[in-house]
């Protein structure tokens, strides 16, 4: 199928536009409310993203590729009249901040929301930062970087005239693995300041109702390209703010995220060219790979450009390679039966040129690898997430037992596909407490605004409570108001809405259904604690009850080093680095007590008939230069994720990878050479799997490969890789033995091998999506949607 261009091609540079000048036209509101600022209510989220191609190279003009996922921010801002302050309340990592108005009072300037905002200068960061810590001494530098991201948005738009409000930010999504928490934070900030003060929104949302009722007399082309500029504006004028916020948190960024985020869907995006939407391409199934090694977007970005300084004429090619991986990808992705997966695999490659990679990293890859599946590092890399492309046609018994093999490695996987919804505004159901008064303005009269603060704080003790592996808007019982991809805000809302209203999945195809998407989903494994357990925490409700644990994923602890909460990026002493240490094959430690024991996965995975382990894979020793080692010095702490006996089910990529360590050692170059003798037998008589083992599974008949030996026991499912370098979240792999006395069962049967050609297609197609495709409002008018993607939760 070809690609089915719906709209046009190429978007401005928003980010880039809205430094210098204004793009949207905005209502002078805020200019005009001067000394009297309201805030509306609103309930705001944006997605995740991963990069599929092109990270790293998109900061130098580039050209990547990113797609928006399931996986949600959640901002929550109403007007708190009584607090006399600027409420902050981040509980995913743990931190509240209340910043008196009168602290903020001092910062004088003409609000902008109908010119871009400015980038934060260095003056007025460390003034906030002064306001922060004197409220909260013991920041972490994690946490003040999202608290100036909120403060900086607030101050551009609102000048000296800031209202008291409280902004809860609650996020599905893992902190700084990757996924874009940030972007997704900035863009949900950027939707929810700009719609409460009344930049973006009810206007708007008037204006669409009214292009609703001129539809009857106008042709629908006319209704369509009006529409479409509205939207365009706005979403424009959210991305821009939504950069602006980006780069209180990460100093240069490229835009990629935020600009995915905002819109939604896939697109290519290229600095200072703006993006292009990637419809009638097609859709694909992906895993997405959590390794649970923090990483640190800044400090890979700095170590990227450090080592292109140091060496432009090996690195400049390298990132002209992913560009032109970027844009083949952009051609294939509109191709039938397009298999992207020799280009994620020289991606990968070519982000390990760059050191973006990582031992867990690498290990993700080599286990996927052993399926025929091809990952690479989505984001910033050096830790964080991986993606696994999954090729048409792959059996999904496959990539099951991929995913087993991951998480029995013990790493967090789930299943996830390309495109999905921007950012939204959400309307709470009918029954909440909130939603009784939150119609009501913050025009209202003192007293009506103090009913309502109280119902607020209510349904934020609600927002800020953990919820496992539901989503974030199932448990908040939420609709999305008006999904803005391609499209416009918010569209009018119904008097009521049923409590759970059924998904409305406008852009699935009956005959040709999603793939089974995995409930398992990784979300922040912040520890929650009792409220009251939290210094400076003042929670208003709830304070001594217990709140319910989300269930963690194993967090690996060196017993030397104290645990650290999770996201702190606080810059450690020189002294405190440990040295890079090459992984340690007998290494093993223990679980710490109050970690849960091996899950079923690992169980399965142990008595999966392995010949060898992930353990004898083996990982090189860096050669670093001074100049990496004092960056290495500098950075967040670095952990394994991975333990030393995973099984690695296909023996051929083991051997392979032994092959490649005899050659690397003069005493088993015989070792070495029969290897390779075998493989050239093996090739001769007919199994074509040789050269391609990392795209073609093992074929279900190999009768020239011995039976792998059982498995009887197992010693652990857990060790050390390499040393912790510091500080924070410096956690080692640990698990007691297992004594696994069950009797081992018969050697599972190898995967099919892949064939693109012949199979059948099981992925729809993004056509779906198109914008011709997308519903409008129901006769009742109580349709919602305007997005590409759209659905009630
Ligand atoms: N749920 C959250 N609550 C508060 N701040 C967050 C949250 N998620 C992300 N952040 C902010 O974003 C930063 C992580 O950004 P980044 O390193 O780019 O990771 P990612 O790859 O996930 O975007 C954190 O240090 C924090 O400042
Ligand atoms: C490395 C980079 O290309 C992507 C960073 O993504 P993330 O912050 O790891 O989600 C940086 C950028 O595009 O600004």
């Amino acid at each position: 199928m070809g690609a089915v261009p719906t709209r046009s091609p190429t978007h401005e540079p928003a980010n880039e536009a809205m430094t210098t000048a204004p793009t949207a036209p905005l209502p002078p509101l805020l200019a005009a409310s001067r000394g009297d600022t309201k805030i509306v209510p609103v309930l705001a989220s944006a997605p995740g993203k991963a990069i599929l191609f092109g990270e790293h190279a998109v900061v130098y003009g580039k050209t990547a590729i990113a797609t928006a996922v399931d996986l949600r921010s959640y901002v929550l801002l109403y007007p708190t009249p009584s607090a006399r302050a600027v409420t902050i309340v981040f509980p995913d990592i743990q931190f509240r901040v209340a910043v008196p108005l009168e602290s903020l009072a001092a910062f004088t300037h003409a609000p902008s929301p109908t010119t871009a905002p400015r980038d934060l200068d260095p003056d007025r960061r460390a003034a906030l930062t002064a306001i922060i810590k004197a409220q909260c001494p013991d920041v972490l530098p994690t946490q003040l970087a999202a608290a100036l991201a909120v403060l900086h948005v607030l101050l551009e738009l609102c000048g000296d005239t800031v209202p008291p409000f409280t902004l809860v930010l609650r996020s599905e999504i893992p902190v700084g693995s990757g996924l874009g928490s940030s972007a997704s934070l900035s863009v949900a900030l950027a939707v929810a300041m700009l719609a409460g003060f009344g930049v973006v929104g009810c206007s708007q949302v008037e204006e669409v109702g009214a292009a609703k009722r001129k539809r009857a007399r106008t042709t629908s082309e006319e209704v369509a390209t009006a529409k479409d500029d509205k939207k365009e504006a706005m979403l424009r004028t959210v991305n821009a703010w939504a950069f602006a916020s980006e780069k209180v948190i990460h100093g240069n960024p490229s835009g990629v995220d935020n600009t995915v985020v905002t819109y939604g869907g896939s697109l290519a995006y290229t600095k200072g060219a703006g993006m292009v939407p990637l419809t009638g391409c097609a859709a694909f199934e992906f895993l997405l790979t959590n390794t649970l090694v923090e990483k640190n977007t800044k400090i890979q970005v700095d170590k990227v450009r450090h080592r292109r300084d140091l060496l432009p004429t090996v690195i400049d090619p390298v990132l002209d390679a992913m560009h032109h991986l970027a844009t083949t990808a952009q051609s294939l992705l509109t191709a039938e039966t397009a298999d992207l997966s020799p280009l994620i695999h020289v991606n990968q490659t070519l982000l390990a040129a760059l050191d973006a990679s990582h031992p867990a990293i690498d290990n993700v890859v080599a286990l996927t690898s052993a399926h025929g599946l091809p990952s690479k590092l989505t984001g910033a890399g050096g830790g964080g997430c991986v993606m696994t492309y999954v090729p048409p046609g792959t059996p999904a018994e496959t990539v099951d037992l991929a995913m087993a093999d991951l998480r029995g490695a013990g790493f967090d996987t789930f299943k996830t596909q390309v495109g999905g919804m921007g950012v939204a505004l959400h309307r709470v159901a009918a029954d909440a407490p909130v939603a009784r008064v939150g119609e009501k303005r913050a025009r209202d009269d003192a007293d009506e605004e103090g009913a309502e603060v109280k119902d607020w704080d209510q349904w934020m003790a609600r927002f800020e409570k953990p919820v496992g592996d539901h989503k974030i808007c199932d448990h908040l019982n939420t609709a999305v108001l008006g999904a803005p991809i391609d499209g416009a805000m918010v569209a009018a809302s119904p008097a009521s809405l049923p409590r759970k209203a059924a998904p409305v999945d406008v852009g699935r195809r009956v005959d040709e259904p999603f793939p089974p998407v995995s409930s398992d989903r990784p979300h922040n494994d912040s520890a929650w604690r009792r409220a009251s357990d939290l210094d400076g925490w003042d929670h208003p409700v709830d304070r001594d009850v217990p709140m319910p644990m989300i269930p963690q994923a194993p967090r690996r602890t060196s017993p030397s080093q104290p645990p650290s909460p999770r996201g702190s990026d606080a810059p450690r002493s020189p002294s405190d680095a440990a040295p890079y240490v090459p992984p340690q094959g007998n290494a093993t430690s223990t679980r710490p007590s109050s970690t849960p024991g091996p899950s079923p996965f690992a169980v399965a995975a142990a008595v999966t008939p392995t010949a060898t382990t992930a353990r004898d894979v083996p990982i090189p020793t860096p050669t670093l230069s001074p100049a990496d080692e004092s960056m290495r010095g500098a950075e967040s702490s670095r952990t394994s994720a991975i333990p030393s006996e995973t099984p690695a089910p296909n023996p051929l990529f083991v051997m392979d990878i032994r092959a490649v360590t005899a050659w690397s050692s003069a005493a088993t170059v015989g070792a070495a050479l029969g290897a390779t003798l075998l493989l050239v037998i093996m090739k001769r008589y007919g199994w074509d799997g040789v050269h391609s083992h990392w795209t073609t599974p093992m074929p279900a008949a190999a009768p020239e490969l011995p039976p792998p030996p059982p498995l009887a026991r197992r010693e652990s499912v857990a060790s050390t890789y390499y040393s912790p370098m510091v500080g924070v979240g410096s956690l080692e792999a640990a698990t007691p033995p297992i004594d696994l006395t069950v009797p081992v069962p018969p050697a599972p049967a190898p995967a099919a091998t892949t064939n693109v050609d012949r199979a059948p297609r099981q992925f729809r197609s993004w056509a779906a999506y198109r914008l011709s495709d997308m519903p409008d409002y129901d006769d009742d008018g109580s349709v919602v949607s305007l997005g590409r993607e759209f659905r009630v939760w």
